[in-house]
């Protein structure tokens, strides 16, 4: 169980602000939502619930892109879509996803996550092959389709084919852009989880996955379909939980 828990980095609203006290009971809204059992994040969160491990690293901020190490194409793209300066998830998330870390990051919307989630997908994803490579499930239509426009704006440069895989659009058209091949999918749990049923989406290349306002996909009761997405993911995944925190507070109605 250490070891699972050391795989882990977590960000919080006071890891972001540079707040080396964190406490991973700020976490609590995440932990409570998390009740799938053979879900890693959520064995890792349970035992900094028991052991109040105080495992929350700082992550060094990097404070300019150039810093990142980030592919040529992807930088282009970047500055080219307007960003000149990382905002503070993005200084302290880009870096150990990169590094292959699984990250669990709790920070309030408009913090800038979404293009987080674009940009270091644009580095892990290798375009010399056509499999998907990165999943990303979002409560909303509308956030998953951000999402994957905001991928394939910063990613123009690099080639970078992403689908939006999303309730309420036709079924024909996803099979046939899947078919054709996409480095990433971004949807909604319903969707996605029909297309990897239907074995029109291959999960065998997908090296992380990416649950974006977590706590808002469990309160709106996707929890099972999630867990079908799961089960269906290789065991060597790179997993992403991030949550916004509830506005009202308390974390929610599961
Ligand atoms: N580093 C940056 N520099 C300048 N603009 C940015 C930067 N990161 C994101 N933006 C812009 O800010 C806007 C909002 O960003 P984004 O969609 O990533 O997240 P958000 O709406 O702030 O919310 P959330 O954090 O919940 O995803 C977008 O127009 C995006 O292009």
């Amino acid at each position: 169980m250490e070891a699972l828990l050391s795989q882990f980095t977590f960000l919080s609203d006071q890891a972001l602000q540079g707040n080396k006290n964190f406490d991973p009971s700020a976490m609590e809204d995440l932990m409570k939502l998390f009740e799938i059992e053979s879900y890693k994040a959520w064995a890792a969160l349970e035992l900094v619930e028991e052991k109040q491990v105080k495992g929350a690293e700082i992550t060094m901020p990097i404070l300019s892109f150039d810093q990142m190490g980030l592919k040529d194409d992807l930088l282009r793209g970047i500055y080219n879509y307007g960003f000149e300066k990382p905002s503070a998830i993005q200084q302290r998330a880009v870096m150990p996803i990169i590094n292959g870390r699984d990250v669990i990051a709790q920070a309030q919307s408009g913090t800038r996550k979404t293009s987080m989630i674009a940009l270091t997908i644009c580095q892990v994803v290798d375009t010399a092959s056509r499999e998907v490579q990165a999943l990303i499930l979002s409560p909303t239509r509308e956030l998953a389709s951000q999402t994957e426009k905001v991928i394939r704006t910063i990613g123009d440069f690099m080639n970078i084919q992403a689908h939006a895989c999303i309730g309420g659009k036709s079924v024909g058209e996803d099979i046939r852009k899947l078919e054709n091949g996409v480095h990433v999918v971004s949807g909604t749990p319903g969707r996605v989880c029909d297309m990897i049923k239907r074995r029109t989406l291959r999960t065998r290349a997908i090296k992380l996955l990416i649950l974006d306002e977590s706590d808002e996909m469990l309160s709106r009761g996707f929890k099972d379909q999630i867990y079908d997405v799961y089960r269906h993911l290789p065991p060597e995944l790179q997993e992403i939980v991030l949550g916004a925190k509830s506005e009202k507070g308390g974390g929610g109605k599961v």
